[in-house]
């Protein structure tokens, strides 16, 4: 198959596609990879090291969009990006198209074949190709938290970890899933005072098992938001609805009554957000300020630790990419129903329920959307 890994165009965001050795990998299988050129420059990732992997480099995303049968990306293609996309071709990257309804009209309208890393499933109950970048995110919202109660960029000026004979800050985590445990346990280490909040019963019980006494549990209700949130000096928005729109679990009401100078970091922004106040922001300019309250909304927040993400993303994608190349996307497809749940759009088709849902689209089921019968199905 022929692979093609155009250079990211979101605002400084520096992952890529494919590593050097993700290449080989491919190429080792016959495949022909296209990188663009100085695509993973930033990363330390030079042509070199792509061509000694086996790569053609090629000079404009243009060319890649007009040769490749398969484009591999990280972030959601921007405007430009959806309009070089044509009917028989596969993109396989972030989407979160349920708060995007130009990206998911541009994706129908250009006929091409979506599949998203964020709702690929597994055996287990997770999600394997949104996990490592909300390990990623997770780690790095109690950076941005203790970063932004400094008082020069707003915050209360707490010391995430206080000092011997000081309290320190109170962090409160809602959604305890790969991003959750992941800013809890940063959290902790750096000595903060950290309560988690989860609907789900089994996962405190993990998370209770996993860190004892250190980590307060508590059951996610209006009520327990309402209470921990007046409290605390870092909110950390860590919720997921696979594919859906976040829940807006923080109102603009409650926001006014919070602790001047405390942080929310809204990691679910890219699913909308699950703060009334939260706005898409980027890292050239991270944060802004209602009622008092300092608001970190990065939809990519990965790409701030860029060379890290993309080896992580890498070693997660490289099976779902090699398998999508060795046996074509369509017989993948039959045969993997969790790589099925990662499609989204096929041929000018929703096909992905919580994305019909949230934008108001008919669903398509995939089989369906693929051309299969009731009889293909059904073996
Ligand atoms: N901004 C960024 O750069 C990044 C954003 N993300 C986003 O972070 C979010 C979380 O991702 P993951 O941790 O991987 O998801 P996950 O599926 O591992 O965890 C989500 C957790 O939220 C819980 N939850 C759902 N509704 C809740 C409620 N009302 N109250 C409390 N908990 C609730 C679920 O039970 C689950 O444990 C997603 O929207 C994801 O797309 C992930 C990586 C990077
Ligand atoms: C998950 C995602 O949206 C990101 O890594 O940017
Ligand atoms: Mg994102």
């Amino acid at each position: 198959m022929l692979i093609g890994v155009p250079k990211e165009i979101k605002n400084h965001e520096y992952r890529i596609g494919l590593t050097p050795a993700g290449v080989k990998e491919l190429v080792s299988h016959g495949h022909k990879v296209l990188v663009e050129h100085d695509g993973g420059l930033a990363i330390g990732f030079d042509n070199e090291q792509y061509l000694g992997a086996g790569a053609e480099i090629v000079a404009s995303a243009e060319e890649i969009f007009k040769r490749a049968d398969m484009i591999i990306k990280v972030k959601e293609p921007q405007p430009a990006e959806c309009r070089q996309l044509r009917p028989g071709q596969l993109l396989f990257t972030y989407l979160h198209l349920a708060p995007d309804p130009e990206q998911t009209r541009l994706l129908l309208e250009s006929g091409a074949t979506a599949i998203a890393y964020e709702t690929v499933t597994s055996d287990g109950a997770g999600l394997p190709l949104l996990a490592p970048m909300s390990e990623v995110a997770g780690r790095m919202a109690i950076q941005a938290g203790a970063h932004n109660l400094e008082k020069a960029q707003g915050g209360n000026g707490m010391l995430l970890g206080g000092v011997p004979g000081v309290e320190p800050a109170k962090v409160l985590v809602i959604g305890g899933g790969v991003v959750g445990i992941n800013a809890a346990r940063m959290a902790m280490g750096l000595g903060a005072d950290v309560t988690i909040l989860d609907k789900s019963l089994d996962r405190l019980k993990e998370l209770d098992m996993h860190f004892g006494g250190r980590l307060k549990t508590i059951y996610s209700t209006a009520d327990a938001i309402e209470r921990h949130a007046l409290e605390a000096d870092v909110v950390v928005g860590a919720v997921l609805i696979p594919g859906a729109a976040a829940p807006k679990l923080i109102s603009r009401e409650l926001v006014s009554r919070m602790k001047k100078g405390a942080v929310m970091v809204d990691v679910a922004i890219d699913q909308g957000g699950c703060f009334e106040t939260s706005r898409a922001t980027t890292h050239q300019d991270p944060t802004y300020v209602v009622d008092g309250v300092v608001h970190y909304c990065v939809a990519n927040m990965p790409g701030g630790v860029a060379r890290t993400s993309t080896m992580a993303l890498t070693n997660a994608t490289l099976p779902y990419a090699l398998k999508l190349a060795n046996l074509g996307v369509e017989a993948a497809l039959d045969r993997d129903p969790h790589l099925r749940n990662g499609l989204n759009v096929h041929a000018g088709m929703i096909t992905c329920e919580a994305v019909a849902e949230a934008l108001d689209y008919d669903y398509v089921e995939p089989m369906t959307a693929l051309g299969r019968t009731a009889l293909q199905q059904s073996a």
